[in-house]
């Protein structure tokens, strides 16, 4: 049993991994308060942890300065950085040790579900790869269009041979599709065809599908070993650090903010707009932001914002303009929603799967930004609007992506085999993890924005975080009644 605590800050000391069972943990001072303290004349400061873990010190100034004065850190007033609250990661994994399954008895199956995301084919291609190389096993199915058909179509036999190459293709070979989840024919489907380990790919609705079929399968006393495989350009699926996918799709994402900036650039008042995904979560436009260093605000679906008045996007956009000439905007597709459907009085319309259908709010915004400056005649403005989105979700993955699809994939089958089932393979802080999918399906991954990396951004571009000091004051206040109260202590995220 693996168990994993994290803080995303710089500290006093740090806890490095030393082999394969260990705890992960950046820790402070109090923490090594809480191990019964290091000894202040120790030359290297180093613990070695009953588990095989190393607790190593970070040199600093009052190591070897016995009298330094301390001030109080000026970002506490910043309005980026005083809402900030720490954060961590805080969840249970487990670690395959045994097989369950003689290679000669596996007859695998995998599916994809949803939209398409860089590095389904891979997954798929050392799925295939993983269970032969490594096991030894020859039978394995394709799955033709998602959920739907394991009961409405024909499988697809899948050899290392025919996987070969599809790594180098976007989309995904078996094809995927929204809706048709109906779990009493896809396990009827599965034991009909002596079916007894389920690769599943797929982003939240389609683990909670997952998760589905297993109940039913361990219903009816089934040998098979359900493992999902978590895919989400949005990176809204909690617990694991990213999903795979999302860093092409951040690189991607430059070209447009790149081709936005040249476009704004090259004319007077130029505002270059991309939109990109994110239909709950913004953090693909939140790291393109951050990666490209021309963007000059980002919106995102968890940031509210506004347009007119004190602190609204007119009167930053009007400010950027008259100091730089020029200014691009990111948005998330999901950011504004709520001022879109009042604007446009829209219906709540879903897709197949229960997704709500969302409104073009780069068309939109685009729109509202040129007739706020032209019909009152404010001063000449050049928009361009850039929708990059299924350009973006349709290429295949980076090699950093790719080497995160076969990690994903060989843990899937490690996992399987070993008899493990109803778990998502993910890494959570950098360790390969199999989850039970309940813990993947309960919430969504967000963007906090009262977390660092929200801060980082604002104070990255400089745009208004669309927070009145009032509600700045509020955040702090309840933050630091939560600090006061030992709620986030090093003591409790290192339990
Ligand atoms: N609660 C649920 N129970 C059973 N099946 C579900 C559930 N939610 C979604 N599904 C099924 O999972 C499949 C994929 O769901 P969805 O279209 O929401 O995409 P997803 O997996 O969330 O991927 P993404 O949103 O990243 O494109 C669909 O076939 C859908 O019917
Ligand atoms: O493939 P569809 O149905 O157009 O859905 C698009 C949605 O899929 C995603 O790519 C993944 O959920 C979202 O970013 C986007 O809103
Ligand atoms: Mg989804």
């Amino acid at each position: 049993m693996f168990f994993f605590t994290a803080q995303d800050r710089l500290s006093a000391s740090a806890v490095f991994l030393f082999d394969s069972i260990s705890l992960l943990c950046f820790a402070s001072s109090t923490f090594f308060e809480a191990m019964g303290g290091l000894p202040s004349d120790s030359p290297c400061k180093l613990i070695n942890g009953d588990d095989g873990y190393i607790l190593e010190d970070v040199p600093h100034l009052t190591d070897y300065i016995d009298v330094l004065t301390a001030y109080p850190n000026p970002l506490r007033s910043n309005p980026a950085y005083s809402v900030v609250k720490q954060y961590f990661v805080h969840m249970d994994d487990t670690v395959p040790e045994k097989v369950y399954f003689e290679p000669e008895d596996v007859h695998a199956c995998i599916v994809t579900c949803g939209g398409l995301c860089p590095g389904l084919n891979t997954v798929i291609r050392e799925i295939v790869c993983g269970l032969n190389y490594m096991y030894g096993v020859t039978r394995i199915l394709g799955i033709d269009g998602g959920y739907r058909g394991f009961y409405s179509k024909n499988t697809i036999p899948l050899t290392t041979k025919v996987v070969n190459d599809i790594h180098k293709r976007g989309g995904t070979i078996l094809g995927t599709s929204r809706g048709g989840h109906d779990t009493l024919k896809i396990v009827d489907s599965i034991q009909d065809r002596g079916i007894n380990q389920v690769y599943i790919i797929g982003g939240d609705g389609t683990q909670k599908g997952a998760s589905v079929i297993y109940q039913e399968i361990r219903r009816r006393g089934l040998k098979v070993a359900v493992a999902g495989i978590p895919k989400t350009i949005d990176n809204d699926i909690p617990v694991i650090d990213k999903s795979f996918g999302f860093d092409t799709a951040v690189e991607e994402a430059q070209r447009a903010i790149n081709a936005a900036h040249v476009e704004a650039e090259s004319n007077e008042n130029g505002i270059g707009v991309v939109k990109l995904m994110g239909r709950y979560c913004g953090f693909i436009a939140m790291y393109a932001t951050l990666a490209s260093r021309d963007v000059d605000c980002c919106l995102i679906p968890e940031s509210p914002f506004y347009l007119e008045g004190k602190g609204g996007l007119f009167e930053y956009i009007e400010k950027r303009l008259k100091e730089n000439g020029h200014m691009v905007i990111v948005i998330a597709e999901g950011a504004g929603q709520e001022l879109v459907s009042e604007s446009l009085q829209s219906t709540n319309q879903q897709d197949a799967s229960g997704n709500k259908l969302l409104e073009d709010v780069g068309l939109w915004i685009s729109q509202k930004i040129k007739d706020h400056f032209t019909k009152l005649n404010k001063m000449p403005m050049n928009l361009k609007y850039i929708d990059p989105t299924y350009m973006i979700r349709a290429i295949p993955s980076n090699a950093s992506d790719n080497v995160y699809c076969t990690l994903l994939a060989q843990s899937a089958v490690h996992g399987a085999m070993a008899g493990y089932t109803g778990f998502t393979v993910g890494l959570v802080n950098g360790r390969q993890t199999y989850i039970p999918f309940n813990r993947v399906t309960e919430k969504q991954n967000k963007v906090v924005i009262t977390d660092r990396m929200w801060a980082r951004l604002l104070s990255s571009t400089n745009q208004p975080s669309f927070l009145g000091t009032k509600e700045i004051r509020g955040k702090h206040e309840k933050l630091s009644t939560k600090l006061l109260n030992g709620v986030n202590s090093r003591e409790k995220t290192c339990n």
